[in-house]
């Protein structure tokens, strides 16, 4: 088995903290994109002199914003599905209700996730669209009714290729460079199939940039006032993210990030459209659950409704859910509260507090320190949301945030920076979660700590854990736990044809680059066989919102054991590879040294210790394994072992 370890002498870190350019020239002009999970945005600097001039461009029907749905009409091309009708924004939202099977909306929750996700097999029970496997690749995809298969990254292509068109005719002009927003929980995964779409859509993505970071760019932008300590909150229909940022002259520094990728109005929607069914069939015993949820068409009546409901009840305290026909010739007709809604919604708001607590943790900063709270997404006007926020921070929110067109104005500002149309605007995105690999006995390194300022590339150095190892096999995890079989594995990468030399001797340089766009890539180089491997990651899935949160919960919640079980691992790391030392040192010197005294006696006990780092190694969890005796025991050894090589060198010379 080929092992890896950290190697045993003084690391080498280069740790660099690459600022972004602002002077880069693209003459051309760069569009902003909120690519959302219910709407997408689209914007541009209007005036480059007037760096608060961002506008939302509007698209064909006057509307600033556009639904991200994409529909196909299955009977417009019988024979050649690739040719179907495509119909995007609000023409495919008008026809959901008699097209459900049809009609994808909401598909950024899968993008980048793998099929077997939780959260992707939980959607698929609610969707009324067909969502599959992808044999090649693993990751979830969508069927039409006639079988076309389209990745989510090529549902979101034609979304962009339509806000694409739409920003041409309104400016008259080729538009083909662009910035892209993504949550900020995003991992590599989701970022690279966001990056694919605009690639498909026939842009050029420059960068993406985090939802929220693009938000508090767009408040913050030229204007003294908003200097300060500033707190995203954005509760959008698929997403939540919570970023604490510092705002100077400028300089807009991400201090902390942290939120849930799978929870937004949706989730509210469908805590809405169980709880009709459930009162629609009280009062209909003789109807089945199963016979209203089977109907995909029924089940996306309801959902627009429950929407509609929702939104009512952030302006009025009460509002009327009637629906004609959803079952045969059965209406339905009800009234629901604003505290109804709150209380059958209470357990999904409060899901955003565990990670607006951990960000203002990892930016050590308390909340009464923080200047100004902005809120984003539209599930934002919902009141009780608005009051669990005040409550969180003890100051009411800032109001003069459009929390639907923040984003995209934000992701203008930062292609006027890339384009220099605008200057002296710095951006300092991190990293949400730690990135390390796999060393000796399943430890995890990290090398990249989460909230690390990116972009950012660091090299560590390691070595190998056997003698005459020719290969290792670099296991990259993502995650906050000591040990990686609770992290997850995001990437792997195997370095061939070292030359065999004896463990903890090769050096072998491991270098993670974290590009401004969030994406990572991996490189390994040995240096005596000059060999070198590299990846882009491409992590199987996204992270699961129980994940995240489990993941956070759990490291803190074992921190304590979790090192201890490290340290375990690295004392015994050492002392394996100084018994090893020792013992080639005795194998070669043989016949200098065999004639003394204490010879016999020492490879016994080095034998003997051998034994002892065997059995650990069997078995690394057993706790009763007295490691500090081991480790002990080899430090007198290699100091008994000094003792003869002097004494029968002394021997040898008289
Ligand atoms: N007045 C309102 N009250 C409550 N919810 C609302 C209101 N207006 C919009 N919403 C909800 O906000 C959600 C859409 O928000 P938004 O357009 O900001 O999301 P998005 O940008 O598409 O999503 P994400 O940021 O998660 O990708 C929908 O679930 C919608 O029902």
């Amino acid at each position: 088995m080929l092992r890896f370890g950290r190697l045993n002498c003084p690391k080498l870190n280069i740790s660099s903290r690459l600022l972004y350019s602002t002077s880069s020239q693209v003459v051309k002009k760069v569009i902003g994109i909120d690519l959302g999970t219910t709407n997408s945005a689209v914007a541009y600097i209007r005036d480059s002199n007037d760096k608060k001039s961002a506008t939302i461009i509007e698209n064909d029907e006057g509307q600033r914003t556009t639904p991200s749905i994409v529909a196909f009409d299955v009977k417009s091309s019988p024979q050649n599905k690739e040719q179907m009708k495509t119909l995007v924004g609000m023409a495919a939202k008008r026809q959901n209700a008699v097209n459900a099977e049809n009609t994808f909306f909401a598909t950024k929750r899968l993008i980048g996730r793998a099929f077997d996700d939780k959260e992707v097999q939980r959607d698929m029970s609610i969707m009324p669209y067909k969502i599959v496997k992808c044999e090649f690749n693993g990751q979830a995809y969508l069927s039409t009714s006639n079988g076309l298969i389209q990745s989510p990254s090529q549902i979101g292509s034609i979304l962009l290729k339509y806000l694409k068109q739409v920003s041409e005719e309104y400016l008259g002009e080729e538009v083909n460079l662009a910035v892209i927003t993504v949550p900020a929980y995003f991992n590599d995964s989701q970022r690279q199939a966001t990056k694919d779409a605009g690639k498909l859509a026939g842009l050029n993505v420059l960068r993406v940039i985090n939802e929220p970071t693009a938000a508090a760019l767009s408040f913050g932008i030229d204007d003294k006032r908003n200097n300060g300590l500033v707190a995203v909150y954005d509760l959008g229909g698929g997403t939540f993210d919570i970023s604490i940022l510092d705002i100077e002259d400028g300089v807009f520094e991400v201090r902390a990030t942290n939120g849930d990728t799978h929870l937004g109005g949706e989730d509210f929607d469908n805590v809405i459209v169980n709880y009709i069914i459930d009162t629609f069939i009280k009062e209909n015993p003789e109807i089945t659950r199963e016979e209203i949820t089977k109907n995909r068409e029924t089940m996306q009546r309801l959902k627009d409704i429950s929407e509609r409901a929702k939104i009512d009840l952030s302006h009025v305290k009460k509002t009327v859910i009637e629906l004609p026909f959803v079952y045969k010739s059965k209406h339905l007709r009800m009234s629901m509260t604003e505290e109804e809604l709150d209380n059958m919604t209470l357990s999904l708001i409060k899901r955003t507090i565990p990670p607006v607590k951990q960000a203002l943790v990892d930016a050590d900063i308390e909340a009464e320190n923080i200047d100004e709270v902005i809120l984003v997404g539209g599930m934002t006007r919902m009141p009780k949301i608005r009051s669990v926020v005040k409550d969180l921070f003890g100051r009411s929110p800032n109001s003069s945030v459009n929390p639907d067109e923040t984003v995209a104005l934000g992701a203008a500002i930062q292609g006027g920076v890339l384009s220099g149309e605008i200057k002296n605007v710095l951006l300092l995105d991190v990293t949400p979660l730690t990135l390390g690999i796999e060393t000796f006995g399943g430890a995890f390194s990290p090398l990249i700590p989460r909230n690390t300022t990116v972009p950012v590339r660091k090299t560590e150095i390691f070595s190998t854990g056997v003698d005459g190892q020719t290969g290792v096999d670099i296991k990259v995890f993502q995650g906050e736990r000591g040990l990686v079989r609770n992290n997850k594995l995001i990437g792997d990468l195997k370095l061939t044809g070292i030359t065999p030399l004896p463990k903890g001797i090769p050096q072998i340089y491991v270098t993670f680059d974290i590009d401004a766009d969030g994406i990572i890539n991996v490189s390994a180089a040995e240096k005596s066989s000059g060999k070198e491997q590299s990846i882009t990651v491409i992590p199987n899935s996204g992270l699961s919102e129980q994940e995240i949160a489990k993941l956070v919960e759990e490291a803190n919640a074992n921190r304590a054991q979790d090192n201890l079980i490290r340290q375990r691992l690295e004392l015994i790391s050492k002392a394996d590879i100084m018994i090893s030392d020792t013992e080639n040192l005795f194998k070669r010197y043989e016949k200098l040294i065999s004639s003394e005294m204490e010879y016999p006696k020492i490879v016994n006990d080095i034998k003997a210790v051998k034994q002892a780092i065997k059995d650990f190694k069997t078995n690394e969890n057993d706790m009763s394994i007295d490691v500090n005796g081991i480790k002990k025991a080899t430090d007198a050894l290699q100091g008994r072992a000094l003792k003869l090589f002097q004494s029968a060198t002394k021997h040898q010379q008289q």
